[in-house]
């Protein structure tokens, strides 16, 4: 099966459908899957990519970063894509922006296409466009703000509202480096997870803690889910729980 080449650069915040996996020219939905797009058919390990492998892969999914502005959502997507922290004065996002990374999941190449959105309300009914693609939504809250967490409850009913019935959803508690300004304890994180039962992961895009981990596992659920491979048991809380390197003592 022939690997297809990634798709970079900044979406069209004109409509949705411009530059997402699902969206015309760029692949068919593969029948049954939860709208998983696979290119060229069924995935399945073949030769190597025949140039640089981070630009060639096998199957493409759409993630979301959602959740209030300034919870770190930009600054965790450039750690996950480029290994640096965006330090320096805070500038908010505008409209919607989108960055590709390719991800080798037991062999399969896995191209997530990382669409991040702006936390601020008056944006709010343009990402609302972008849910109905989305295979996955990463929810941010920033562990130094009360109100950020106090909105998880509204994020979480705009995903009912707008996102897919079977989108994978993970709550990710940032900043947690921020052990100063810390005002959202863990224990309130994880029983927030568990009571909307969606995995749960400290992360910080300043240090690294976890920013790996969150894409991954997510990328390991997506490629699970779309192959279908009966021998192959794949658990996310399980999988998270495992992996997930904690800043307090308590694994759930
Ligand atoms: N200490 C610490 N600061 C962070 C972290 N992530 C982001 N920040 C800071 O928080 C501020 C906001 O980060 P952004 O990533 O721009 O926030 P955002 O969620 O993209 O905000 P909007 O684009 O407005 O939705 C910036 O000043 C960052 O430097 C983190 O993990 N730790
Ligand atoms: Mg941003």
């Amino acid at each position: 099966m022939s690997r297809k080449k990634a798709v970079k650069g900044k979406a069209a915040t004109s409509s949705p459908s411009a530059g997402s996996p699902s969206g015309k020219g760029t692949g068919k939905s593969a029948r049954g899957s939860p709208g998983i797009v696979q290119m060229n058919g069924v995935v399945h390990p073949s030769r190597p990519s025949i140039s640089n492998s981070s630009e060639f892969y096998d199957i493409a999914f759409k993630v979301m970063l959602v959740g209030d502005s300034g919870v770190g959502k930009t600054c965790l997507l450039v750690r996950f894509k480029d290994g640096a922290f965006l330090a320096g004065s805070f500038i908010s996002t505008v409209g919607i922006d989108f960055r590709n990374k390719v991800l080798n999941i037991d062999g399969v190449k896995v191209k997530l296409q990382i669409w991040d959105t702006a936390g601020q309300e008056r944006f709010r009914s343009v990402t609302h466009a972008y849910y109905r693609d989305a295979h996955a939504l990463l929810l941010l809250y920033d562990v130094t703000n009360k109100s950020s967490f106090d909105n998880i409850q509204a994020w979480l009913t705009e995903i009912h509202e707008y996102a897919q019935q079977d989108v994978v959803l993970m709550l990710l508690g940032n900043k947690a480096d921020a052990t100063h300004d810390r005002v959202v304890k863990r224990e309130d994180g994880e029983r927030l997870a568990k009571e909307f039962g969606v995995p749960f992961m400290e992360t910080s895009a300043r240090s690294g803690l976890n920013v790996e981990l969150a894409f991954t596992a997510v990328a390991k659920e997506l490629k699970h889910r779309s192959m279908k491979d009966p021998s192959e048991k794949f658990k996310l809380h399980e999988y998270v729980n495992k992996e997930m390197k904690g800043t307090g003592c308590c694994r759930s």
